[in-house]
């Protein structure tokens, strides 16, 4: 009797090392690997140009690695649960993975299908969502501990034949990349930058907050760990070998438990990315939508120089570092005063390592919609004397700044005019002046939140609500203040867990 055929359909796994699926789709029968372009997320507006070519990137390096493999990957383009249902193969195999509602139905649906065998090697615990209090924190060690899974030798040939291309896709759609500096994407590049950054990761820890730094120091893995080019794992294991022991290792392991943990968030509970965990703060500052403000903040015209360097960035670029997405997400909720999702939805599109479960989690836990988080009012001008001292970053986004005095960087509306009109740049006519008053509204954004505390707190009493809104660092006190974080830049470290 001949093997069985089994689609391997690849989703946000593009990788052929680590990868459970396709190794166990190697022990059962006769793998056919597969990618299925889902006309849902080319519509939805939520991916940005450049994203979308990382991933179509990341499928014709993954291609070429199947090639090395003496195999293939058969690319399709329509509903998956319709193009799976017409292959022509035995079973489907796939990895799970951490959605949102439309992936959620649409996998459960599918995973309810005598065919389709579903692994998970992921460090997410998917067999008891709804139990309470649980250690996530100890199958997550687990899974770093566990050895990467060996790459397969050689295959037979794929059989499925593809009936789209990249090319096809990107005509299709339209797609034309607008950012710059963007990575290419695939697991060989992938693997370029991990092994570049082992050879840096000591200059890592003093590298974190300041944005400029980080542009050069911060590892840039996100984007391939959010499309699985490498794995939390791959990563965890060839730096445990290949980079020194000490505060620098230690200190970035501690970021791949976080990625562990918010996308254990988003599995537990699919409503992080459109309700407020604690339901006291469902529809906060709804009712306040101002266009314009929103517009002053996307576009970069706020006013105070770093979060307009900030959001330049992530337009040109679709990336920012931890503290730079925290500041943003601060200034948007707290000094704004604009409903959270309509940011979290804007950082989401434009960021190419854009990771559902962990973008909206934090949004909610930076703009303190949980109720256990602290309300943390970064102060953006203290932000740039702090992280941007010479205005290095402030300058490379927001050119207009270019000639101002790096001493006024921090509140340039404050310059004296002789100074403006010396350096040829005048405040409200060359650079805006601050769309809304930093302190005013920042005490607003305090009582706002004191008033509702107590019944934020109140609800946390429903043991459902607390355990959806615990996140590791719980315990932290309420600190309405900006944390010290010149160590951690913001983030727990692994001792935290
Ligand atoms: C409002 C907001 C939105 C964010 N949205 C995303 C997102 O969509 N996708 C995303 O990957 N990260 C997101 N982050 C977390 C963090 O900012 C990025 O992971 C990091 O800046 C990516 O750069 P890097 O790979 O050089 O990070 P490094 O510091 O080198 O960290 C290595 C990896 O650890 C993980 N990691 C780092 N910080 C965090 C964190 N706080 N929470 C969870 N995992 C973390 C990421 O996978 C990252 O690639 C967000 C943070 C905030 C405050």
């Amino acid at each position: 009797m001949s093997e069985p055929r089994i689609a391997v359909w690849h989703r946000d796994d593009l990788r052929v090392r680590d990868n459970a699926a396709l190794a166990a789709a190697v022990a059962d029968g006769r793998p056919c690997p597969v990618y299925v372009f889902d006309p849902q997320f080319y519509r939805s507006g939520m991916a940005c140009d450049a994203r979308l070519r990382f991933v179509h990137e990341s499928l014709t390096d993954l291609a070429a690695r199947y090639g090395d493999h003496g195999s293939d990957l058969a690319l399709f383009h329509g509903d998956p649960e319709d193009v799976l249902e017409d292959l022509p193969v035995d079973r489907i195999y796939v990895n799970r993975s951490v959605t949102g509602r439309y992936g959620r139905e649409r996998d459960e649906r599918l995973f309810d299908r005598p065919d389709v065998r579903v692994l998970a090697d992921d460090g997410i615990d998917w067999t008891d969502r709804a139990r309470g209090d649980y250690d996530w924190s100890e199958q997550a060690e687990a899974y770093f501990e566990r050895d990467p899974i060996r790459p397969p030798g050689r295959l037979s040939d794929n059989p499925l034949e593809s009936e789209t291309s990249v090319a096809d896709v990107e005509r299709e759609y339209g797609v034309e990349p607008e950012k710059v500096d963007v990575p290419e994407g695939g697991p060989s590049a992938g693997w370029t930058r991990l092994t570049g950054f082992a050879d840096t990761i000591t200059d890592y820890p003093g590298s974190i907050a300041p944005p400029a730094k980080a542009e050069r120091n911060s590892s840039r893995l996100s984007p391939y760990l959010a499309f699985g080019c490498l794995t939390p794992r791959q990563v965890y294991r060839y730096l445990h070998r290949n980079a020194p022991a000490g505060t620098a290792r230690e200190m970035f392991t501690s970021r791949l438990y976080w990625n562990r943990h918010y996308n254990q968030k988003l599995a537990d509970w699919p409503g992080w990315m459109d309700r407020a965990v604690n339901p006291v703060y469902t529809g906060l500052f709804r009712g306040r939508h101002d266009p314009e403000l929103v517009a002053a903040w996307r576009e970069g015209r706020t006013g105070y120089p770093l979060v307009d360097a900030s959001m330049r960035a992530l337009q040109e670029t679709g990336w920012l570092n931890f503290r730079m997405r925290a500041m943003c997400a601060s200034f948007y909720t707290y000094i704004l005063q604009c409903w959270w999702k309509v940011g979290a939805d804007h950082f989401y599109r434009h960021l190419i390592d854009a990771d559902a479960a962990i973008n909206y989690t934090q949004w909610q836990s930076q703009s303190a919609l949980t109720g256990v988080s602290p309300v943390r009012i970064y102060n953006p001008r203290k932000q740039v004397r702090e992280n941007d001292p010479d205005g290095e970053f402030v300058r490379e986004y927001v050119p207009e700044l270019r000639a101002f005095p790096t001493e006024h960087l921090d509140q340039p509306e404050k310059a004296p005019l002789a100074v403006q009109d010396e350096c040829g740049i005048r405040i409200g006519e060359d650079y805006p002046r601050p769309v809304v008053e930093l302190e005013a509204h920042r005490e607003r954004a305090r009582e706002v939140f004191g008033r509702l505390a107590d019944r934020a707190e109140e609800a946390l009493s429903d043991p459902e609500i607390r355990r959806r809104a615990s996140l590791s660092r719980r315990g932290g006190d309420r600190r309405d203040s900006e944390r010290d974080e010149t160590t951690s830049g913001g983030q727990s470290r692994l001792s935290e867990f």
